[in-house]
């Protein structure tokens, strides 16, 4: 099942609909159990609770409550746990009480601040959750910036001063190892997803909002993921003919990764159209490849621009394409000539994938992409009724209708030029296969991500070396 990520309006509105288990507490309860007992794995997995320190950080809200109250819990299983309060006057009352008459050890406050003693195992963020805005004030920024830089940082449904709806991480905020969140994942745990950590989710009893606002973000789990294959009665034609048109002779190589990509991501044939057409058969001579539009048989899908050049020739080439109504995945060089020509793709009305890493986003936007992009992504493809895949570490899929696919690629091996062209002829296979534009994207981001960590095992990696992971990333997703 696809996960749904939400904003704090919604978790709030999911939280009201459980009527008395908010009014008395029991939401509290089960949530500050859920981090202890994440906490007290942790300490279980290195050597047990018993005698171990931790430190929570308690801000002035219901964030800080959870910490309290997991932080008596701790207590009580024999941790020594040391609280700061940032506002000691708004401190959660109940769980302030709890936590001392467990044992909890207040650090006295000195000079309008507190720090944390030295040697702690792990340190609980309590700061803000859902109702945090902006970065860490000046005193929580100072209870983390003094850590040893080993400790173990678990945060309570987010870490502090990162933007739950937008990802935004602000200066300064934490970096958690674990964070733990309540119910369903909010947006920040997947755009963010590297700030976060690892992510547990404790159920609390509570269901989902009755109403969800645009944009709507959601990934696919690996499980969602079934890649196409033939079946006994297929042949080369019926599984969906995907056409590259990429490189020139001068640049061949966007060609031959684009090229190449297409031909592992999916059984049946690739066609190529373009200068470089001797040197992709070269690479792989199952391509057809001619060097002429005119000359190109029947495809399903069109993949263009990577290394296609943006001059009169290439733009006459990418408006016959725009002009079918085959599903075309626009990249790169044919991205910078929508820029300046953006009725080639508004009006379409067949599947269209455009692919802008955040440069071609801002020339197809008019303005450098912001700390949101997800509501800049959902915006672009809402206006021009088109899907827009906005690459980077988290890969975001918007279509037209305010639904976002994200993506986090895990690791960031395939920040290297030549990789968005393998992204492009993934994509463009799974949409001649007849996918949506934005299961080809989502889909295609999640094999190429998979690609890039076997590919890499820890050392930087060129994108030849990504492509030719492929194939065992594949396999990964071919079910039965
Ligand atoms: N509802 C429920 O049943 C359940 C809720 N649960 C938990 O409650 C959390 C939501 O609690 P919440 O609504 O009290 O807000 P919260 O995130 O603690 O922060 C707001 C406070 O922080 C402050 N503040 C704001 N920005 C700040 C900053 N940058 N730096 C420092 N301080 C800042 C601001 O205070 P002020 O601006 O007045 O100083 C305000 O008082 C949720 O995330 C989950 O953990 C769970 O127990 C499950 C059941
Ligand atoms: N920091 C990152 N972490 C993970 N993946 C990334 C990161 N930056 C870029 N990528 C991915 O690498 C590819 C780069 O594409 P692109 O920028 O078009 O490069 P090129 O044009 O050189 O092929 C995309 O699939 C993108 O999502
Ligand atoms: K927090």
């Amino acid at each position: 099942m696809p996960m749904q990520y939400l904003t704090a309006d919604e978790v709030r509105d999911a939280e009201r609909a459980s009527g008395d288990l908010l009014a008395n507490g029991t939401l509290m309860r089960r949530a500050s159990h859920g981090v202890a007992r994440v906490v007290a794995a942790e300490l279980n997995r290195t050597g047990g609770c018993y005698g171990r320190r931790v430190g929570i950080v308690v801000g002035a809200g219901d964030n800080g409550g959870d910490a309290l109250f997991a932080g008596a819990e701790l207590a009580r299983r024999g941790v020594a746990v040391h609280a700061v309060l940032l506002a000691p006057d708004k401190a959660h009352p109940a769980g302030l009480a709890a936590f001392r008459a467990a044992g909890g050890r207040v650090v006295p406050t000195t000079g309008g601040g507190a720090a944390l003693p030295a040697g702690l195992d792990i340190v609980v963020d309590g700061v803000v959750g859902i109702g945090g805005k902006g970065p860490l004030r000046p005193a929580a920024a100072a209870v983390f910036a003094a850590l040893a830089p080993e400790t173990t940082v678990v945060a309570v449904d987010l870490p502090s001063g990162v933007d739950c709806d937008t990802g935004e991480v602000h200066d300064p905020s934490v970096r958690a190892d674990i964070t733990v969140t309540f119910g369903h994942p909010r947006r920040v745990h997947l755009l963010a997803a590297p700030r976060c950590g690892r992510l547990a989710v404790v159920d609390i009893g509570i269901g989902k909002p009755s109403e969800r606002v645009a944009p709507r973000l959601f990934s696919f789990s690996d499980e969602d993921i079934d890649w196409p294959v033939p079946g006994p009665a297929d042949d080369k034609y019926t599984q969906g003919v995907v056409g590259v048109i990429a490189g020139s002779h001068r640049y061949p190589g966007a060609a031959i990764l684009a090229s190449g990509a297409a031909v592992t991501a999916t059984s049946g044939m690739t066609r190529y159209v373009g200068s470089a057409h001797a040197e992709v058969v070269s690479h792989f001579p199952e391509v057809v490849a001619v060097p002429d539009l005119a000359e190109a048989g029947r495809v399903q899908a069109w993949t263009v621009g990577p290394g296609m050049g943006t001059d009169d020739a290439a733009e006459a080439t990418l408006r016959t394409v725009l002009d079918t109504d085959l599903p075309v995945l626009v990249d790169a060089d044919a991205l910078t000539i929508v820029a300046r020509r953006p009725e080639l793709v508004a009006g379409r009305t067949a599947p269209t994938l455009l692919t802008p890493h955040a440069g071609e986003f801002a020339r197809l936007t008019g303005t450098a992409l912001g700390a949101d992009r997800l509501s800049a992504v959902a915006g672009l493809a809402a206006e021009w009724n088109v899907t827009v895949l906005l690459k980077g570490r988290i890969t975001l899929v918007a279509d037209p209708t305010g639904s976002v696919a994200g993506n986090d690629a895990g690791s960031s091996w395939a920040a290297t030029a030549g990789a968005g062209d393998v992204l492009a002829g993934i994509a463009g296979s799974l949409l001649a296969a007849g996918h949506t534009p934005q299961t080809a994207g989502a889909w295609a981001a999640r094999v190429h991500a998979r690609a890039a960590l076997l590919a890499s095992r820890g050392a930087p990696i060129g994108a030849s070396t990504l492509l030719a992971a492929l194939r065992p990333a594949i396999r990964e997703f071919v079910r039965g």
